[in-house]
């Protein structure tokens, strides 16, 4: 039994006892939301009134909790204690994208099982060879590009690059959005997270009623996503249809997924298996990409930690131009820390939003079954009151040390950008290969020109379902080693 049920729970204070900014009649603090910065509005919030704070969202209240204790309780008391925000799901079911991340109870378990599978580090190391091959062909996009000067955009190319590696691993295709980017289903798939995040947040679910043209855009790329989908299934029956083997040992997660779908009683309808497909294409796109961006952006402004990292990676890789095996690419330490302080600083996932499953006392608030909860994962993370330089970027202070020695300790453990609990991303593996592997072709093979936006101010934070930096350009020139 979940612990947290069996535990009598203490009387609380009431949720509208909290401090918070001052609703407006009938939206509340809605109105006062800014879709686009609402992350950094919440974490505002929580420096104005407290890391526990109450938000008015229409008729109803929700809890803010800024404090990463409280958030880390949060996220381990999943699927029994708390779930999802059903206006979220409902919003994801609506774009047809219902699979893993919006599943809950035993739904969620059976599909956790599936997808965790499909994203071991075994797997993985199966799928290395494509992922080498996918990393060569960025290296290809990019040595022309330094050749002639031209600056790119870094998230289109980098969102390129994980439709790519993503689509080969779990759905066994190879999709070469880097070289065919004109028909690029990336295209399609940026639409998806911005709209998300503006009906989520809605003050009116006004596309219920009518459509706006925006809307109408918006259903013209879901379908060109529902068809890419769809495609991929039928490719991947086709496969299963020639050699039956695959139910038994199926090669990635699509086929397992249908294997599943076809089991007797196998709990998996049609639409969660087109639901999975949609969510695992958009949850690998953009979380790594945006990843990739913010570290290379703090790499660009940060000159010897870049030159730290390409000595750490020429010593690893001797005359290797990239890691040319799945343990080379694992082994890449300097590159996991160069990471793990970017994600610490830029969490591209800096909300999570819950509702509680029972009544209960949580950090001290009463609140009833059906509360809402938003937890902000970065204030904790950065808080100069645990370690006065919490606000630099410095990649040693995940250097290994024995417990308790490290200074930055509470810290680290405030990190949480992969979530934490039964829901830790199924995808997390998989995300610092990639990223192992881009930032060591890149060190290898180019100098870093700049990684800036046009005119060299600091790149906008934009949030749209997940947190990206605006408007970056990447100018690369070869390197001679
Ligand atoms: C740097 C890259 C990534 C970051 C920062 C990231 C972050 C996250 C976060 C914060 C969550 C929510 C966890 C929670 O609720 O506790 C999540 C869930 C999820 N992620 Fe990732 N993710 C990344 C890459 C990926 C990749 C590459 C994939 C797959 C290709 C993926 C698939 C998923 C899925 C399916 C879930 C839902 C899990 C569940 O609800 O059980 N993610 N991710």
């Amino acid at each position: 039994m979940d612990a947290s049920i069996a535990k009598p729970d203490a009387v609380g204070r009431p949720l509208s006892s909290l401090p918070g900014p001052r609703p407006l009649p009938l939206l509340g603090n809605l109105a006062q939301i800014e879709p686009a910065r609402m992350h950094q509005q919440l974490e505002q919030w929580a420096r104005d009134y407290g890391p526990v704070y109450r938000l008015r969202l229409g008729p109803s209240e929700a809890l803010v909790v800024a404090r990463a204790d409280l958030v880390l309780e949060a996220m381990r008391e999943r699927p029994e204690g708390w779930r999802r925000l059903p206006a979220m799901q409902r919003v994801i079911a609506e774009i047809g994208g219902h699979g893993l991340f919006s599943a809950e109870g035993e739904d969620w378990r059976r599909q956790r099982k599936l997808v965790m599978a499909a994203f071991d580090p075994g797997h993985l190391k199966r799928y290395f060879p494509s992922l080498l091959r996918v990393t060569e062909r960025l290296r290809a996009c990019l040595a022309e590009a330094a050749r002639s000067g031209e600056a790119l955009d870094l998230q289109t190319v980098l969102m390129h690059y994980t439709v790519d590696v993503t689509a080969g691993l779990a759905f066994g295709i190879d999709m070469n959005t880097l070289q065919r980017p004109d028909d690029a289903l990336q295209g399609h798939l940026d639409q998806i997270f911005p709209m998300l995040g503006k009906r989520i947040f809605a003050p009116v679910p006004w596309w219920r009623v009518f459509k706006l043209p925006a809307d109408r855009r918006f259903d013209r790329h879901l379908q060109q996503v529902h068809e890419a989908a769809r495609r991929l299934i039928a490719q991947a029956r086709e496969r299963i249809a020639r050699d039956p083997a695959l139910r038994e040992q199926p090669n990635n997660l699509l086929e397992a997924l249908i294997a599943a779908r076809d089991e007797e009683g196998g709990g998996l309808s049609e639409a969660d298996l087109l639901g999975n497909v949609l969510t695992v294409l958009l949850a690998g796109e953009d979380t790594t990409a945006h990843t990739l961006g913010w570290t290379l952006h703090l790499l660009h402004t940060h000159r010897p930690e870049w030159e730290r990292l390409v000595a750490a990676v020429d010593a690893a890789l001797g005359e290797a131009d990239m890691p040319r095996s799945f343990e080379q690419a694992r082994a890449l330490e300097a590159i996991e820390r160069a990471v793990n302080e970017s994600m610490r600083l830029r969490p591209v996932a800096p909300l999570s939003l819950m509702e509680s499953n029972r009544d209960r006392v949580f950090g001290g608030i009463a609140l009833p079954r059906g509360a809402k909860l938003i937890c902000l994962t970065r204030p904790g993370a950065v808080d100069t009151a645990l370690v006065g330089d919490a606000a630099d970027y410095r990649p040693q202070r995940w250097q290994a040390a024995a417990p308790g020695e490290e200074p930055a300790h509470a810290l680290l453990k405030a990190s949480l950008p992969f979530g934490a609990g039964p829901r830790l991303c199924p995808g997390r593996y998989l995300a610092m290969l990639e990223m192992k592997m881009v930032l060591a072709m890149l060190a290898r093979n180019f100098e870093l020109g700049s990684v800036a936006t046009a005119d060299g101010s600091p790149p906008q934070e934009r949030f749209a379902f997940t947190m990206f930096p605006l408007g970056l350009k990447i100018r690369l020139a070869e390197r001679r080693r």
